[in-house]
């Protein structure tokens, strides 16, 4: 396999400190990060490192319980929570990731999707304090990106209530399995997590130090397109600073007129010298809209739609697409399988 082509990309880091004073300047760097490169890192945020270690060792402790307990809460892809694992299939890759997945909701989906206290007691609160701080943080980059656009401050934020039953805000804590460091002699890739675009407006990703993989490809024009080029810049974040790697998803790109940009990232199959091999923690907090908020950009470039329409418009995008990257699959193996049959014809007649 060809070694992957990485050039470097400048990420922005971008501090929230005294905000209500240097909103301008903040919303600025925020805009600007989010129309060249979809991904920018925020420091001074107001989350303690205790709090990021507490949720990180709560996710250990959901993760390390027996399959059949998480089995309990299992993933319901109408509600868009609860316990995946080895499930998740990416268009870019058309087999699943090989991680394992547990998300949380402030709303009605979460419904029986919480596991009883007994089993893991203190969790959820925990895990719902966390949630309020990272919603906390994610309302101050709303307002930065409502201002850029030139809404009222509160726009995005009250389309993003996490307080009403409508909310879709999904925490996803995350679980990546060892990778065999040896050359596997079948060829397969341990994807970890394909190429993709998020859906959301907004991802803040808690990363854990010495635990890097996560990767970034800009350069998508539309909020609806797949494709994606051939090199890569490596996301480190600075963890000295705990800071949160945050990206815009094609929610805020379309509703933006595709001007902020989603940006194609992934988290690479570990497979060449100096990539990290070892078990992976990350945390993902997808700013999700309420079901029934209004969708349009400044410039109209999209029709108007509902949180709950955008949602099942970008789920059925993406089957498609898989069920097309599965098709190309399967005709590629059945040309193999031909090509195979026509060449042992002819060695056959030599
Ligand atoms: O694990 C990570 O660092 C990234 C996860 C991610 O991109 C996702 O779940 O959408
Ligand atoms: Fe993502």
């Amino acid at each position: 396999m060809a070694p992957t082509e990485y050039v470097d990309r400048p990420v922005p880091t971008i501090s929230l400190e005294d905000f209500d004073d240097r909103i301008d300047a903040i919303t600025k760097e925020l805009v600007n990060a989010a129309e060249n490169v979809g991904f920018f890192c925020v420091i001074d945020h107001g989350i303690s490192y205790e709090s990021v270690d507490r949720i990180f060792d709560q996710s250990a402790r959901f993760f390390s319980q027996d399959d059949n307990v998480k089995a309990q809460v299992p993933f319901s892809p109408q509600h868009n929570a609860g316990w995946e694992k080895n499930s998740q299939v990416r268009p870019s890759t058309g087999v699943a990731d090989r991680k394992e997945s547990y998300q949380m909701q402030f709303g009605e989906g979460m419904n029986g999707r919480w596991l009883a206290d007994e089993a893991l007691p203190g969790f959820r609160e925990e895990a719902l304090s966390f949630m309020q701080q990272a919603q906390s943080v994610s309302e101050k980059l709303m307002i930065c990106f409502a201002r850029g656009l030139g809404f009222e401050n509160d726009y995005f934020v009250s389309a993003h209530d996490v307080s009403r039953p409508e909310s879709q805000t999904v925490c996803r804590l995350l679980h990546y399995f060892e990778t065999p460091e040896l050359p596997n002699p079948t060829g397969e890739v341990y994807h970890r997590a394909g190429a993709h675009a998020d859906w959301d407006l907004l991802t803040l990703l808690f990363q854990k130090a010495g635990q890097s993989g996560l990767e970034i490809c800009p350069g998508r024009e539309l909020s609806t397109s797949f494709g994606y080029g051939d090199a890569w810049t490596k996301i480190e974040p600075d963890v000295q600073k705990n800071a949160i790697v945050c990206n815009v998803g094609d929610l805020l790109m379309s509703w933006s007129d595709d001007r902020f940009k989603s940006t194609f990232h992934r988290v690479k199959a570990p497979c060449e010298p100096g990539d990290y091999y070892g078990e992976r923690y990350s945390i993902a907090f997808f700013n999700q809209p309420c079901r029934d908020a209004q969708i349009q950009g400044p410039l109209k470039k999209y029709p108007l739609i509902t949180g709950e329409e955008f949602t099942r418009d970008a789920m059925s995008r993406n089957f498609k697409s898989l069920k097309e990257k599965l098709q190309n699959k399967e005709e590629v193996k059945s040309r193999e399988a031909s090509s195979i049959a026509v060449m042992s014809q002819l060695s056959t007649m030599a």
